[in-house]
């Protein structure tokens, strides 16, 4: 029985890729848990499987691996020891899920930074800020207007995200994660677009507004400075986490 503050719990979890005639294992046989209100720098050689780690959270993985369940011949695939492993998440088990219920998880319970921002590029500051609030029924609220406020962007509201700097439109990426109050965030080398100075303030705000509702980071990252900002480090190498 898993303790509901454990957030993400990967227990014996394998995901390969299969390239040609060549199957390659990425993360094997991987067990972790990450509770309520940790967070966690994400370290590993370039190739180790980071990203995949966090897609595989976020389920935008999990049609490949779902395919290759039933179909052996799939590109991307889980291997065949893989159907042992299991990926709770609040608590549940998602074995299961459909994609609704993915969609369900990712609107309410997950905030997502990325290195490129993936901002709405129609839509200007504001709204992108609020978008996640509007799909789940909601709109601008006083904890928006915080957000905008702590990052320096109540100015900026009106503003097209694709006419702001670099460090700006990462403050918005972040605003955007965090407006939902999601009880996790998943940031895939969220300064690595920054310079040293923006990367810093930026991981300072990020830490600051997730602490306010504890929050929950899996954050990867290259930079042993942005890594001293999270309580904890995590490792991956051979398809398993150190700590
Ligand atoms: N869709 C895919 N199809 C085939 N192989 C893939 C796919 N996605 C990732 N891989 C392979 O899985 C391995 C891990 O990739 P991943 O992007 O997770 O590594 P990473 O640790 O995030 O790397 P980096 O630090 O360079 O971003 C790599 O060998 C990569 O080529």
């Amino acid at each position: 029985m898993i303790a509901p503050e454990q957030l993400v719990q990967l227990s014996g979890i394998t995901k390969t890729f299969v390239d040609g005639d060549q199957r390659h294992t990425v993360l094997n046989r991987l067990d972790l848990t990450l509770s309520q209100g940790e967070t966690i720098a994400l370290t590993g050689a370039s190739g180790s499987g980071k990203s995949t780690l966090l897609n595989l959270i976020a389920g935008f993985e999990r049609d490949d691996a779902h395919s290759a369940v039933t179909n052996s011949t799939s590109l991307t695939a889980y291997s065949s020891d893989t159907s042992s492993g299991t990926l709770t998440l609040l608590g549940q088990d998602t074995t299961r899920w459909k994609d609704r219920d993915w969609s369900q998880f990712r609107q309410t319970s997950l905030g997502v930074v990325f290195q490129q921002f993936n901002l709405l590029t129609p839509l200007n500051v504001k709204d992108n800020i609020a978008f996640p609030l509007r799909l789940n029924g909601q709109d601008w609220n006083p904890w928006c207007t915080h957000l905008a406020n702590t990052l320096g962007l109540n100015e900026l509201l009106n503003r097209h995200v694709e006419s702001l700097s670099g460090g700006q439109q990462q403050r918005v990426a972040i605003a955007r994660a965090l407006a939902h109050k999601p009880p996790l965030i998943l940031a895939d080398e969220p300064t690595g677009n920054l310079d040293q100075t923006a990367s810093m303030e930026v991981m300072r705000l990020l830490c600051e507004l997730a602490g306010e509702h504890k929050t929950s980071i899996l954050m990867v990252t290259h930079s042993l400075e942005c890594a001293n900002f999270m309580l904890r480090r995590w490792h991956l190498d051979r398809g398993k986490i150190h700590e």
